[in-house]
């Protein structure tokens, strides 16, 4: 199948693009490859949403229905002790970066179906229920993408359902997989696009949400947090957000260059929700959804080259969010918009590359916002907790982003972990089935589809590798990191993987140790089916 432009990723940069691309030429053909069952199963997110793109994408956005139905109405940053909750006063001088006046609480998978919706509109040909399994590479240019083969056991052999993978071929590729996306990692690596860039840092958010009493109910109501339950070296932080009819969004983040092997993003999470301060926004109320997802943290320094033969980068698999906003939906979509005008004018003027990607990027409102917020995620790294935050204080009010120096991220997140042996172990309490809770009886809430008769996607190179260095030196921090129970250890010290269990994070992708881990694409349709709330 041919078309113009291929673009692989249902989220907000890739519908996006998509929406782009159509309004300014309808003629284009256009084809987004989603690997969820359906657009936005697989969205995970806060989500406070800043409208700025949505804007300059549909003005008429309100008249179009957009979800947009909790504007913010009060918020606060909270520094926690074990006890006690601190709150930042004078948030909108000190963090102008956290003022969430005039933003909107959504649910981003509602939002996506929605933007989904005008995209098929316009023309746009949607294919959820199928993963861009590999790169179309022809002649060293990206001619396409190739989808995942269908029906194959976990042995590797068709079974009487085989459907091969379908080359889908482009004139221009659009990749927008979110952060860590599988073929973003293989166009970074063939094409060298992060030559001088920094590391990408990322961070595990994990996430619930909680339908509520509607008495306890403030719609618009932001808290986020930082301090305990982390260590000073750990850069995170929670989140709660009131929306929607009774609903609360809650959630953790974790840097994923944290240092103790022994740490569990998921046990912060759950532990968190114990605090005075969050504890209270639960009582009466039931969980009803839990998800998580990477997300790219790094900034303007850590952005690869964006443009290749024949496709661009584009939204967090490229790495274009605010990590000081905490906000990546309205850059994704900036950056979805600009990746749309360059790949049709290549197309236009019949080149290979979309090299006036990074030119628009530059002179865009987008590089000035990231180029503004791009040290405060390393000071934390260079500083810890205190420091980090001090230096944001300065940065934002003194420098107003424009400090005449740029701080470098040192260390990709798999270099950082220190021997088990060295590091002190953290106890967490036991989950009281009420308010915090264990993995599997999370998972369940994440409503998985999984045919466990087809190969494992989560490829280990190397066994003796894992038992050398996982086991041995970082007691098999996969079993802790996971934010889905997917990796275990048996009893004879065998590493088990429970893949059916997967919900896409990509973490283990990212923090191995000595990268032996490697997420693929399972079959399509595969993994989490979020509802709406998400
Ligand atoms: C817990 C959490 C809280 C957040 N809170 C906020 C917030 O409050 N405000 C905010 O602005 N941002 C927030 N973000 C960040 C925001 O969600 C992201 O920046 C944004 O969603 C990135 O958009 P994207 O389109 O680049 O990627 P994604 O939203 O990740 O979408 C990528 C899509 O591509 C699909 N896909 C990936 N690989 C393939 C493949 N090979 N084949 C087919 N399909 C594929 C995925 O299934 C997914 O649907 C949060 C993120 C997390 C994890
Ligand atoms: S197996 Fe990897 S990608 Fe899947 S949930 Fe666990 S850490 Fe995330």
């Amino acid at each position: 199948m041919a078309f113009d432009v291929v673009i692989v990723g249902g989220g907000p940069a890739g519908l996006t693009a998509a929406i782009r691309l159509k309004q300014e030429n309808p003629d284009l053909s256009v084809c987004l490859l989603e690997k969820g069952s359906e657009v936005g199963a697989h969205i995970v997110s806060g989500a406070v949403l800043e409208p700025t793109t949505l804007a300059e994408l549909f003005p008429d956005w309100k008249e179009r229905g957009a979800p947009l139905d909790t504007p913010v109405s009060s918020e606060k940053l909270l520094f926690l002790t074990r006890k006690a909750a601190l709150p930042v006063p004078a948030l909108h001088l000190l963090m102008p970066q956290m003022d969430n006046r005039g933003n909107y609480v959504i649910s981003l998978g509602a939002f996506c179906r929605w933007l989904g919706e005008q995209a098929e509109a316009l023309g746009v040909e949607i294919y959820p229920g199928f993963a861009g399994a590999d790169l179309f590479i022809e002649n060293g240019r990206v001619c396409g993408i190739i989808t995942g083969d269908m029906g194959v056991n976990r042995k590797g052999e068709e079974k009487p359902d085989y459907m091969p993978g379908m080359i889908l071929r482009a004139s221009q590729t659009i990749l927008a997989e979110g952060a860590r996306g599988s073929l973003s990692k293989k166009a970074m690596n063939t094409f060298e696009l992060r030559k001088g860039a920094d590391p990408q840092t990322f961070g595990l958010g994990i996430k619930e949400v909680w339908e509520i009493p509607a008495e306890k109910h403030r719609p618009g109501f932001v808290q986020h947090s930082f301090g305990w339950p982390l260590d000073t070296h750990t850069y995170g932080g929670a989140f709660l957000y009131h929306f929607g009819k009774n609903l609360v969004s809650y959630g953790f983040i974790t840097a994923l260059d944290y240092r103790n092997p022994w740490l569990s993003p998921f046990e912060e999470m759950q532990r968190t929700k114990q605090h005075p301060a969050f504890r209270e926004h639960f009582e009466g109320g039931r969980r009803i959804i839990y998800g998580a997802r990477a997300i790219s943290e790094g900034g303007v320094q850590s952005l690869p080259h964006p443009v290749f033969p024949g496709g661009v980068l584009t939204g967090d698999c490229a790495g274009f969010l605010n990590m000081p906003k905490i906000k990546g939906i309205h850059t994704s979509m900036k950056s979805g918009i600009i990746a749309a005008e360059a790949v049709m004018d290549a197309i236009q003027n019949e080149r290979a590359e979309a090299s006036s990607y990074m030119d628009r990027l530059k002179s865009s409102w987008l590089w000035k916002e990231l180029h503004a917020a791009r040290n405060i995620r390393p000071a934390f790294s260079h500083w810890g907790m205190l420091g980090g935050a001090l230096y944001s204080g300065i940065d934002s009010m003194i420098f107003r982003g424009q400090a005449p120096w740029t701080l470098r991220h040192r260390h990709a997140d798999n270099e950082t972990m220190i021997p088990a042996e060295k590091a002190p172990k953290i106890s967490y309490p036991k989950a009281d089935g009420t308010l915090t809770f264990n993995r599997a009886e999370s998972v369940f809430l994440s409503n998985l589809s999984h045919d466990e008769d087809q190969p494992v996607h989560l490829k280990v190179q190397d066994m003796a590798t894992w038992k050398e260095v996982n086991l041995t030196r970082f007691a098999a921090p996969e079993s802790r990191y996971c934010p889905a129970g997917v990796y275990e250890t048996s009893e004879t010290d065998e590493l088990v993987i429970n893949a059916q269990n997967c919900v896409h994070c990509k973490s283990c992708d990212i923090k191995d140790p000595d990268q032996n881990i490697t997420w693929c694409t399972p079959e399509g349709s595969s993994g989490p089916n979020y509802p709406s709330g998400m």
